[in-house]
């Protein structure tokens, strides 16, 4: 049991849950009955043991939910994002751990849930308001506004299973802001409709918020997420991996949906040395990132100081070299979001021959966390010497965070023009 605080504001505390799941049907149904039974005469499940072919579909995931939070559920497919949503709205128990949910709560987990498909519209509302706690005059009341913010007017008294997906989820938003919940549990619903309506939901949402109401609110959208929600939980294959801010949250989240699949050394690359036959001249040997004391920078920190170092072996004299960078984002569109050459820079690189080291310093990094690759070229005019086509690095998250899609060196400062100029010195 858990000890409940005397925290008034905690409408869901979740605490070390676990469910495991079996993937065979057969084996599935056995073992539902072998736990009815144990259940029946009073034996223990022991619902923290794996029996052949379970998994956990949740395991020791805890967090509380507090009046008027909105909380995001991040995380791959199949962590187990709707299995907590379910456990929590009671459609399914947990095998180890406890929910506890205080006041009214209005899940909206599935596309018409809770609508029976021959009932019609009208006598779906009805139906399930009553099943989330509304009585009869209770529900007339609220009649014609959720009618009028589902927009259905003209289907209301058509069958459900005659409305398209957009129109079910309108009704079962309707239905569910309508009951002004303590508590709404948004499993990818908002997903659904056209923007008109999604805007509308959000706004709703805020309302409700205003008032008291908390969400729990899953999302394979990160801007989504950030706009809604102030804290977040991630989870991957059941675990909680990472929870509290919500940029925190889904930078991690992020970095390891980028960072699957994987397979080369990041932060640092050695090429293999071509014999001087094979050369055109000046080699790549190797690409890493510094900072200022000639330290290895396995990912460089957005916003602050680093150094692209670009070591080359060179055979011969150039005078007027041209070290070209291109920096594509892995997450994303694979799109080239930073192009900088030594020759726009009107920077001629001499180089001598032998061993010689060339850097580019970034005085503030500026690109944010995440997964990028560089494509790297050493030449002189058309004359190209070398080029590395796939440097790959990681960014993380410096002091400074921010949720634009780059990061922005600033200063800042007021003038009161009937007084002094007051600086702020600070750059962020
Ligand atoms: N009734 C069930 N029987 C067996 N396995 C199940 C059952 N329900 C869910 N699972 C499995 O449990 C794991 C978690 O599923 P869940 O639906 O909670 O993931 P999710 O994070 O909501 O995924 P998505 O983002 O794709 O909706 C998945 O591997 C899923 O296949």
């Amino acid at each position: 049991m858990i000890n409940y605080p005397n925290d008034s504001e905690l409408l869901i505390s979740v605490d070390k849950v676990s469910k495991k799941f079996c993937r065979n049907l057969k084996r599935s149904l056995l073992y539902g009955i072998q736990d009815i039974c144990t259940e029946l005469t009073g034996g223990n499940r022991h619902g923290d043991i794996l029996r052949p072919q379970e998994f956990w579909a949740l395991k020791d995931v805890s967090f509380q939910l507090r009046r008027g939070e909105a909380l995001g559920l991040v995380g791959a497919n199949g962590a187990g994002k709707s299995t907590l949503l379910r456990i929590i709205s009671g459609l399914i128990n947990p095998d180890t751990g406890t929910v506890k949910v205080r006041g009214k709560l209005a899940p909206l987990i599935a596309l018409g849930a809770g609508f029976n498909p021959v009932l019609t519209g009208r006598e779906n509302i009805y139906a399930n308001m009553s099943i989330l706690g509304l009585s009869t005059p209770e529900i007339e009341k609220r009649f014609d506004a959720v009618v009028d913010f589902a927009g259905i007017a003209d289907a209301i008294d058509a069958p459900v299973q005659t409305y398209s997906s957009g129109m079910a989820a309108r009704l079962g938003f309707a239905c569910a802001v309508h009951i002004e919940p303590d508590v709404l549990l948004i499993d990818e619903v908002l997903a659904v409709g056209d923007i008109n309506f999604r805007v509308k939901c959000y706004q709703r949402l805020a309302k409700l918020r205003e008032s008291g109401t908390a969400f729990v609110l899953v999302s394979h959208n990160p801007h989504v997420v950030l706009n809604v929600c102030e804290n977040s939980v991630y989870l991957a294959k059941g675990k909680l991996i990472k929870s509290g801010e919500t940029e925190a949250v889904i930078r991690q989240y992020e970095e390891d949906v980028s960072l699957a699949g994987t397979d080369t050394a990041l932060g640092m690359m050695f090429l293999p040395e071509k014999p001087e036959s094979q050369s055109l001249g000046i080699d790549i040997v190797s690409l890493c990132f510094q900072d200022e004391h000639g330290n290895l920078l396995t990912s460089p920190l957005c916003g602050q100081l680093a150094y692209l170092s670009v070591e080359c072996k060179a055979y011969k004299q150039v005078d007027n070299a041209n070290l070209g960078v291109s920096i594509t984002a892995l997450s994303g569109q694979n799109e080239r979001i930073l192009y900088i050459t030594s020759a726009s820079d009107n920077e001629p690189l001499k180089i001598l021959p032998g061993r010689v080291e060339i850097q580019m310093q970034m005085p503030y990094f500026c690109l944010l966390p995440g997964l990028y690759s560089a494509k790297i070229y050493i030449k002189e005019g058309v004359r190209s010497f070398d080029i590395v086509e796939s440097f790959r690095f990681m960014v993380k998250a410096g002091k400074i965070t921010s949720r634009s899609l780059f990061y922005q060196p600033r200063q800042w400062q007021v003038i009161n023009h009937n007084n002094s100029k007051f600086k702020i010195q600070t750059l962020y």
